[in-house]
């Protein structure tokens, strides 16, 4: 510790290495199982501690009934329990606990009883981070150091990337995070690392290719070096304020890659985040390796890392296809003419050179019709109802169609003239609610309804046929046609035109009719599960929830059926951040759902820090991503409120929410018609919400958007 005080040059104060001395020692009882040293120890540094917290204390004594029960002081331990932990048995959990812990007792090798865990390390190592924790909290220290959550958050970090993404540490020791092509890079966005604190800046770039040599080359990343204070709440205050964009010019290639490096500001242990935003200390880096893996270029479609994170892959996904080639057409001769019998005379003659004149398909001005190479198959995309998912396209993300036949027909014009075989169209399903665009970004359709289509790539045309001709004439015509080709017998063919390949986005946009939107945390899961049969997974850490959940109301029946029924489809979406509408956090793919929602329901924590602000941060990220959000109707739940500072500022967050806003709905299509119709018109709703952003639309500030339809407190739990 001194030595790293030493070399980072941070100041500590003496009573600040006292104390942490002593919680080590604390600790250091925890661990050994000498628990009531601690808890002696604790009531010296923190007096009252264990008497407000329970369950530490419950946990402590816990501890020294293990080590008795261990040590097979068995009737020690009995007494130990009666007179110390017996009294904790009035509140339910603890019966369930000292149930346990008593069973131990049962067993003459507790180590082998199914309690064994109370028994472990672990356990111990567990008591003694909460009571670690618990004394820094009550020292108004933050519970977990900066290198902690770091450390977590960098865990985090790999895992989401999952060793799909390139890192890279140029000679200066400045860090690049880039994307490579191959890889999927959503999570790059989302985490967006491309962060300028204060004065140094992590660029984030992704591959542009190889140059002669075989190395890979880099270029900026559009709009990365948007700066983000939310990245660095996100990143739990980890302060990477990160080297400089100029290496960008510098080429970089996988093989330079060697570890992850934080840097961080000098004293940053110590200065709260204000502080450090403002201040003009200067800033000193200090290298942290957290070994980060090294780049595997993951295959673009695996099955095995789709069901293990699908949220990253269950609603968009490239696929390829390709339309038939036309068939070729063929060149042909006209059959040789039979000399004419002595005993036909010259009606005989006449006759027969009528006959073959009009056996040959003709057009109106009479010349021959010549057969035709067969058109390839086309692709077309359609709106399959059966289909609820894109997975099966990350199995199989190329798609083919049949090539037209060719003329079949053997080098001489007949009157049975054949056509080559047309191609049937390969269709492929989607589900309902699948936009679909070009690769590089070209709207192509939005299939909203069951039955929607979109050509998507056109067959080829098959190849025309022509009529021997002497050799001067096919000369000159193979010279003006690149179409020609001879086949094996010398004999010249009129190619069919290729097919074309395109490779396409298809992107899957729920379809709900009111969408929970609202930061990570702030209960959209369990409102859900609340009301609807669904059963997300719900925890208190952001972002539990990946993946857009749905669940149903099955309405109010008294209301009677058509329009006016309350039933509805509900999306819980995933938490949104402060820079969603710029990818943070996944922001875009997320807000993307809301597209198709004709009602949002903003859930706002009402014990957090700043309710109002989380809501128009939340309010402030729709705009920014699609004004249209802000003209929906909406409701504000404020959550939690079962929570004592929850419940007592009720009324005045109503009261600040109700300011947001102007009073009047507007109707989505400014004709002044009331709620009702914004709501209940699904119709102009899925047009508009197609719409990319109006350019003309005046910008307007959250304020000027409706205010919310009711602001309720409720608490879920
Ligand atoms: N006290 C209290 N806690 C609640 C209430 N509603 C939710 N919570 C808790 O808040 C935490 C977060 O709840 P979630 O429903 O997972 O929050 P979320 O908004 O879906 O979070 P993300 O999925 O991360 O965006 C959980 O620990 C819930 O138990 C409530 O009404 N009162
Ligand atoms: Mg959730």
């Amino acid at each position: 510790m001194e030595s790293f005080i030493a070399c980072t040059g941070m100041k500590q104060s003496d009573d600040h290495m006292e104390d942490m001395a002593k919680r080590k020692g604390i600790f250091h009882s925890a661990l050994e199982g000498n628990a009531l040293k601690a808890i002696e120890l604790t009531e010296q540094l923190a007096p009252g501690l264990l008497d407000k917290n329970k369950d530490l204390h419950f946990d402590l004594l816990s501890l020294h009934f293990v080590e008795l029960v261990c040590s097979r002081k068995c009737t020690e331990a009995l007494e130990f329990a009666q007179n110390k932990l017996t009294p904790f048995g009035k509140v339910q959990k603890y019966v369930e606990k000292l149930e346990d812990f008593m069973a131990l007792l049962a067993y003459e090798e507790p180590e082998k009883s199914p309690m064994f865990h109370l028994l472990s390390l672990e356990y111990r190592q567990h008591v003694a981070d909460n009571l670690n924790r618990a004394i820094l909290a009550y020292s108004n220290l933050p519970s977990y150091s900066a290198v902690e959550r770091l450390i977590q958050q960098t865990t985090v970090v790999r895992q989401c990337l999952n060793g799909k993404v390139h890192f890279f540490e140029c000679p200066s020791s400045s860090l690049v995070f880039g994307k490579s092509n191959a890889s999927r890079c959503c999570f790059l966005g989302g985490f967006d690392l491309s962060l300028s604190a204060t004065v140094k800046k992590l660029v984030c770039c992704e591959e542009k290719g190889k140059n002669k040599d075989g190395k890979l080359q880099w270029k900026r990343r559009r709009g990365a070096n948007s700066c983000s204070l939310s990245l660095l709440k996100m990143l739990s205050m980890s302060y990477c304020s990160l080297p400089t964009s100029s290496h960008l010019n510098s080429k970089f290639h996988t093989n330079s890659l060697t570890s992850f490096s934080w840097y961080f500001p000098e004293h940053f242990l110590l200065k709260s985040c204000s502080q450090r935003r403002s201040g003009s200390e200067s800033y000193r880096h200090y290298p942290l390796k957290c070994g980060l893996a090294r780049v595997k270029e993951a295959p673009l479609t695996n099955p095995d890392k789709i069901t293990s994170e699908p949220h990253k892959y269950f609603d968009q996904v490239i696929i390829t296809v390709r339309s038939g080639d036309g068939g070729h057409g063929a060149v042909l001769s006209m059959p040789v003419q039979k000399g004419p019998s002595k005993s036909t005379g010259s009606y005989n003659k006449e006759k027969e050179k009528a006959r073959k004149k009009s056996s040959y398909k003709r057009d109106f001005d009479g010349s021959i019709i010549l057969p035709m190479g067969g058109h390839g198959g086309d692709v077309i995309v359609y709106a399959d109802e059966g289909k609820d998912s894109l997975l099966e396209f990350h199995r199989k993300s190329r798609y083919n169609a049949k090539r037209g036949g060719n003329v079949d027909a053997m080098g001489v014009l007949t009157s049975q003239l054949h056509d080559g075989f047309v191609s049937p169209t390969l269709r492929i399903p989607v589900p309902v609610g699948t936009v679909v665009k070009h690769k590089r970004g070209k709207f192509l359709a939005d299939l909203a309804h069951p039955g929607d289509e979109i050509l998507v790539a056109r067959g080829g045309q098959g190849g025309i046929s022509l009529l021997e001709m002497p050799e001067h004439r096919r000369n000159k015509m193979m010279s003006l046609t690149p179409n020609v080709m001879r086949d094996d017998s010398d004999k010249v063919l009129v190619l069919g035109q290729p097919g074309e390949e395109v490779s396409l986005q298809l992107i899957l946009r729920i379809v709900a009719d009111v969408g929970l939107v609202g930061l990570p945390n702030a209960g959209k899961s369990t409102l859900l599960a609340a009301i609807t049969l669904a059963k997300p997974d719900i925890a208190d850490y952001p972002f539990t929830t990946l993946m857009p959940n749905l669940g149903r109301l099955d309405g109010d029946p008294s209301l009677g059926a058509g329009k006016y029924s309350s039933e509805a489809t509900l999306a819980d979406l995933p938490g949104l951040i402060e820079g969603a509408h710029l990818g943070k956090g996944l922001g875009r793919n997320f807000l993307r759902h809301l597209r198709r929602t004709r009602m949002l329901v903003h859930v706002v924590d009402a014990a957090a820090e700043d309710p109002v602000n989380d809501y128009r941060t939340v309010k402030e990220e729709l705009r920014m991503y699609n004004p249209d959000y802000l003209e929906r109707p909406s409701i504000v739940v404020l959550n939690k409120i079962d929570i004592r500072e929850a419940m007592g500022r009720l009324p005045s967050l109503t009261r600040e929410i109700w300011k947001i806003g102007r009073g009047k709905i507007a109707s989505l299509t400014n004709s002044g018609d009331d709620v009702q119709s914004g709501f209940n018109d699904s119709e102009r709703e899925s047009g508009l919400s197609l719409g990319l952003p109006d350019k003309d639309r005046k910008v307007k500030e959250i304020e000027e958007y409706p205010c919310p339809l009711a602001v309720v407190g409720v608490s879920v739990l």
